[in-house]
């Protein structure tokens, strides 16, 4: 406690919220910023060190005996990188020599010297830079740089599923092109959202079986529905070279959601293409990247299960014919840039995005980077809070987790609060918003 109290004395800790209108930041105390660099962030740390430990046997037979050095070093640096969050150190420059890291220097350089530590940054800034730093230190080994530290975690969450994922298989197989259908598709993958690892620090959550009935009864707690919106800009004006992209988020359950509501688009005829964007580096543990896509697929086609089996195989014939892609490998979706800033930072980006009928955006993470790390007035405009990116239609299906969001009609947050204080932390709660270009 009296530790705590030197912590906060020493580096400016403000107890209180982050004051509206300003940047989320660990500075405040009572924020859930705050929270992640205290406990959160450590405990993730931590169990990458746990791991490499428990798995060192099979590392060294898969990556040789230089591994044996590469993990005590990559040990020592990690638990290093916990004591400077721990410590409000200085986000130093990368010294790799990675396709982001010029990009990501640029950054650090920009920033104000009080604002470049883990608890003054804008707390999106600290959060992204550790999850690099966690990549850089990996990279700097010369037999794990190419291994996936959080995969076996991925892989864990995707085998927990097994039931639900029947479930939701069984009852997709004959269903019918029109509003209702797709609105009940769009909420099983909003709600798949809640499966995430990083909010647990790694911890695993199984899914419950019945997920079109939780999808009904989650209702209530859907603040904003603009699920008919989004049916509207995929129905009309398609065209035979028509697509849809999603920026992914987890995988597991998440992505198997991701994947019937694609399958779901391309069966009826609302684009010809359903294009994935994953992330480049192992990200928030959970995040998608390109052997996680293709690791699911041959998961599904694999499967005891017969139902899953077919599943899997339509949708790696889909892959192979282009109806769906894993979109080229984009560096910014781990950089510390808002979506705001991409029609600058990377036009060739944004303009693939422009050509795209519908843009879905999964996720808390996204959304934080849609709307920036900012804790806008909670009755705000989604579309003033895009800050112009407005590359097509864009949808996102967002889980409630973090300090921040907009566009609840007037009143609704006061009335959650007074239920629950920590109702923006649970994942309850969730947002389907809308804006046409
Ligand atoms: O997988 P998602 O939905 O992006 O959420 C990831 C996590 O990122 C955060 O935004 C920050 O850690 C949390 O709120 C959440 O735990």
């Amino acid at each position: 406690m009296a530790l705590e109290a030197d912590f906060d004395l020493k580096n400016g800790i403000i107890d209180s919220e982050t004051p509206v209108n300003s940047d989320l930041a660990a500075l405040y105390k009572q924020s859930f910023a705050y929270h992640t660099f205290r406990v959160r962030s450590p405990e993730i740390l931590a169990s990458i060190v746990t791991s490499l430990a428990e798995d060192k046997d099979d590392l060294i037979a898969t990556y040789g005996s230089a591994t044996c050095a590469d993990i005590e070093k990559i040990s020592a640096d990690i638990t290093k990188l916990r004591s400077d969050i721990l410590a409000n150190a200085t986000m130093l420059l990368f010294k790799d020599n990675e396709p982001d890291t010029a990009q990501w220097n640029a950054f650090l350089k920009q920033l104000p010297a009080e604002k470049r530590s883990y608890y003054t940054a804008c707390w999106l800034y600290a959060e992204c830079y550790m999850y690099r730093k966690i990549y850089s230190i990996f990279r700097g080994s010369a037999t794990l740089g190419s291994f996936d530290y959080f995969r076996k975690q991925k892989h864990k969450s995707a085998e927990m599923s097994i039931d639900v994922m029947v479930a939701v298989t069984r009852a997709t197989r004959e269903s019918v092109r029109n509003e209702r259908t797709f609105q009940k598709l769009l909420k099983l993958n909003l709600w798949g959202n809640r499966c995430d690892l990083s909010i647990t620090s790694g911890k695993q959550v199984t899914p419950k079986d019945d997920a079109f009935e939780i999808v009904a009864e989650l209702d209530a707690n859907l603040l904003v529905d603009r699920s008919d919106s989004t049916w509207k800009s995929l129905e009309s004006a398609c065209s035979v070279d028509s697509i849809v992209e999603i920026i992914l988020d987890n995988s597991g359950y998440e992505l198997f959601t991701d994947l019937i509501l694609a399958e779901y688009i391309i069966d009826k005829g609302l684009a010809c293409k359903v294009r994935f964007n994953v992330k480049a580096i192992p990200w928030f543990i959970s995040d998608v990247m390109v052997h996680d896509y293709h690791w699911k697929l041959d998961f599904l086609a694999k499967h005891e299960n017969e139902l899953l089996r077919e599943l899997g195989k339509k949708l790696q014939l889909f892959t192979a014919q282009g109806k769906f892609e894993v979109a080229p490998m984009d560096y910014y979706w781990t950089s510390p840039y808002e979506f705001f800033r991409m029609q600058q930072m990377q036009p060739a980006l944004y303009e693939r995005l422009a050509k795209a009928k519908l843009l879905i955006i999964k996720g808390d993470l996204n959304y934080r980077k849609l709307i920036g790390d900012y804790n806008w007035n909670h009755t705000e405009a989604f579309e003033t809070c895009l800050r112009g990116f407005r590359p097509t239609n864009l949808c996102t299906l967002r889980t409630i987790k973090a300090h921040l969001i907009c566009g609840l009609p007037p009143g609704k947050s006061e009335e959650l609060f007074a239920k629950n204080k920590e109702w923006m932390l649970t994942g309850e709660y969730g947002v389907i918003q809308f804006a046409s270009n």
